[in-house]
């Protein structure tokens, strides 16, 4: 039974890294860092080299990562562009080492160690001289093709020193670190999505519909390899220098004999990343000679004969320049470190959070502090460590604000709790606009351009006092902006228009109500179906629904009885704003039809997990027994529901039981 518990596991892990691969490679917008991804991806080849017959014929680990984006023209690529299998550490590299001089019989091998740009990978076809295709890595097999915006780039030959037949080069083409800084200061103050870093940056501009577009971004190519050429070579140190004869840029390399020497390279690479104008994730070793190589073959999606050192998730030490405060939209104030700007594990970091008074004060935190930061969570930065030597002799301890930075009432701190608010909830203009954003998010409502600049300008000029007022606005209204042309204005106006409708879980999660995120939303619309049950919907309820404690339906109910709420929802309605009712999807499978009440611990299952595996075989799983039980599954504590059960003579199964009506 655990087995098959943990191959669940495996699939939910897959899942997730699927999606983390689409934002990443499809939207060129990482939802987490290379690290966490890395760590996932490295826990999916542990469980499958544990259990081989577990391995999906689709799983991430059997084909290149990638995706060709619609909208571009495809190539079948001539040859394949392989990833390259991880290390993370120099016994890794020894590992390696060991197993190639196991493979080839050889004593000593000889590497080729390389900078390992964080980019995207490209191949190049010439014929006869001339540049006659870029195309994108895709997903390995099938490329997109980019020839267009590959001419672009100034650093990139339209035609080779000299002519070669057909010549096939692989290379990555990035963007180097200050044109990535410059082009963010650019997209901020345009209030258009900032890039997550360099790589996603140059993806997206590669990858840009409109050669236009990435003409106006500074992308750069360096080659590592050559994938077809007329040409032979017997090592890659001459793959390398054929390259630049050929007026090409070949990537940084060292010619290394022997593990020790990789190690030595590994090392000084390592402490000289900073000062490499572009980023790099890490470093490739890869066995020089050709012959070598073909010896080892590949495997489904790497070869053996090379292997990519990644180096470990980074700290950097900056300096605080300012502690500011930032009020969202429930009042809670969070300080926030101002920093000099740096690279932290490749994107750019000008701000920490400081979590709240308590924090600031068990680090002693002051203004003009050196701190060491990292990504917590890899999205958010955050404070790990003052370094108290550097202190400068002037400085003072931190004083926490007395009042809103916005509207300058008076702040509250409620006895337990961590937060100071500002109390000012229908006044504060920072609490406000954080609604409106709330609102506007991608996963709310999704109101594509409106960010917070332009939210703090509408709110600025009189336009908006709440959400209900954008969906009033004109292009009157919008034109006298700073910064808002015709097109922009057109554009926004549509997105208020199309966000008139989204689904009802994300209009319920719009709201902004206090412990209200997405999954909670979701779970709250399967019971709930429309605005008047939520009007109408008591605790108790809410309660009998798997997955809701107390503090939610509190702030459900609380939400629904305020007044300023109930204007703005009316005032929503008044302004066309509504939301699609979803149907609920039937599932069919053994349990179509069957209702289930879980309760107390099973115990190999989380309630979810169990919920998840009577639900793909078409069960409804609700939070109360009542006559429409079909069954009730009893797991050690179960409470009132299973006395319910028995005294309404609804059949109650335990783990065993459940399992075997699932796979009988
Ligand atoms: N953050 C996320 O959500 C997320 C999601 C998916 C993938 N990723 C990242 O992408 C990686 C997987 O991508 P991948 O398949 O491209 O593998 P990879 O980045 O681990 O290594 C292979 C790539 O290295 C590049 N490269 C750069 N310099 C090179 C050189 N000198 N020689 C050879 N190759 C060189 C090539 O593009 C090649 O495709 C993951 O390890 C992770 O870091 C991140
Ligand atoms: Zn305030």
């Amino acid at each position: 039974m655990a087995e098959y518990s943990s191959k669940e596991d495996m699939m939910a892990l897959i899942q997730k890294l699927r999606h983390y691969e689409y934002c990443y490679y499809v939207l060129d917008q990482p939802e987490v860092s290379d690290s966490t991804y890395d760590g996932l991806y490295q826990t999916l080849l542990a469980i499958e080299a544990a259990h081989p017959d577990w391995v999906q014929p689709d799983s991430p680990s059997q084909r290149v990562g990638g995706a060709v984006a619609e909208g571009f023209e495809t190539v079948v690529h001539q040859v394949p562009l392989l990833s390259l299998a991880n290390a993370f550490s120099e016994e890794d590299l020894y590992t390696f080492d060991s197993q190639v001089r196991r493979s080839l019989g050889k004593d000593r091998v000889a590497y080729s160690v390389e900078y390992k740009i964080d980019g995207l990978s490209m191949a190049l076809t010439y014929r006869d001289g001339l540049l006659v295709m870029g195309a994108t890595r895709g997903n390995g097999q099938i490329g997109e093709v980019v020839t267009d915006n590959i001419k672009t780039i100034k650093s990139v030959p339209l035609r080779l020193n000299e002519p070669v037949g057909q010549l096939v080069v692989r290379g990555e083409v990035y963007l180097p670190k200050k044109d990535f800084l410059a082009l963010n200061d650019k997209r901020q103050a345009a209030d258009l999505p900032l890039f997550a870093n360099a790589r996603n940056a140059a993806a997206g501009s590669v990858r840009q519909l409109d050669p236009k577009v990435a003409a106006a971004r500074p992308l750069a190519l360096r080659f590592y390899d050559i994938l077809a050429s007329s040409a032979s070579f017997s090592s890659q140190a001459e793959v390398l220098a054929a390259i630049r004869s050929w007026g090409l840029r070949p990537v940084e390399a060292y010619h290394c004999e022997g593990i020790e020497a990789v190690c030595q390279a590994v090392q000084k690479i390592t402490a000289d990343r900073d000062q490499i104008p572009y980023d790099i994730d890490g470093i490739v070793v890869k066995v020089d000679n050709l012959a070598d190589r073909s010896a080892l073959s590949v495997r489904a999606k790497t070869p053996r004969w090379a292997i990519a050192y990644k180096f470990p998730a980074e700290q950097q030490e900056t300096r605080i320049t300012a502690i500011t405060t930032q009020v969202g939209r429930t009042g809670a104030v969070t300080p926030v470190a101002e920093l000099e700007p740096t690279l932290v594990a490749g994107s750019v970091v000008s701000r920490a959070t400081l979590h709240n008074e308590d924090f600031i004060q068990a680090k002693d935190v002051r203004v003009g502090d050196s701190v060491l930061i990292q990504k917590a969570g890899d999205v958010i930065p955050e404070v790990v460590q003052v370094l108290p030597e550097k202190r400068p002799a002037a400085s003072a301890p931190y004083q926490f604000p007395q009042t809103c930075p916005s509207c300058q009432s008076h702040l509250i701190r409620i006895e337990g709790e961590a937060v100071w608010r500002c109390p000012n909830r229908l006044g504060c203009p920072a609490q406000i606009q954080a609604g409106i954003l709330h609102m506007a998010a991608r996963d709310a409502l999704d109101i594509d351009g409106l960010g917070p600049s332009l939210i703090r300008q509408l709110y600025e000029a009189d336009l908006i006092h709440t959400a209900a007022d954008l969906f009033q606005l004109s292009k009157e209204d919008l034109l006298p902006l700073d910064r808002m042309g015709d097109k922009r204005a057109d554009n926004l106006l549509k997105a208020l228009e199309e966000a008139k409708s989204r689904p009802f879980d994300r209009f319920i999660y719009a709201l902004g109500i206090p412990l209200v995120g997405l999954n909670v939303s979701q779970i709250l619309v399967r019971h709930l179906q429309d605005l008047d049950a939520f009007q109408e919907a008591r605790e108790e309820e809410l309660l009998a629904i798997d997955g809701i404690g107390p503090g939610i339906a509190e702030a459900v109910v609380g939400y629904f009885e305020d007044e300023a709420n109930q204007k703005l929802l009316a005032d929503l309605k008044a302004a066309g704003v509504s939301y699609q009712v979803q149907a609920q999807e039937e599932v069919e499978g053994r349990l179509t039809g069957k209702t289930f009440v879980l309760t107390g611990i099973l115990p190999d299952y989380s309630r979810n997990e169990m919920k998840a595996l009577l639900e793909k075989e078409g069960a409804k799983v609700t939070g109360s027994v009542s006559k429409k039980t079909d069954y009730v599954v009893a797991g050690e504590e179960a409470g009132s529901k299973l006395d319910k059960a028995q005294a309404l003579g609804i059949p109650v199964l335990d783990q065993a039981g459940v399992l075997d009506l699932l796979h009988q």
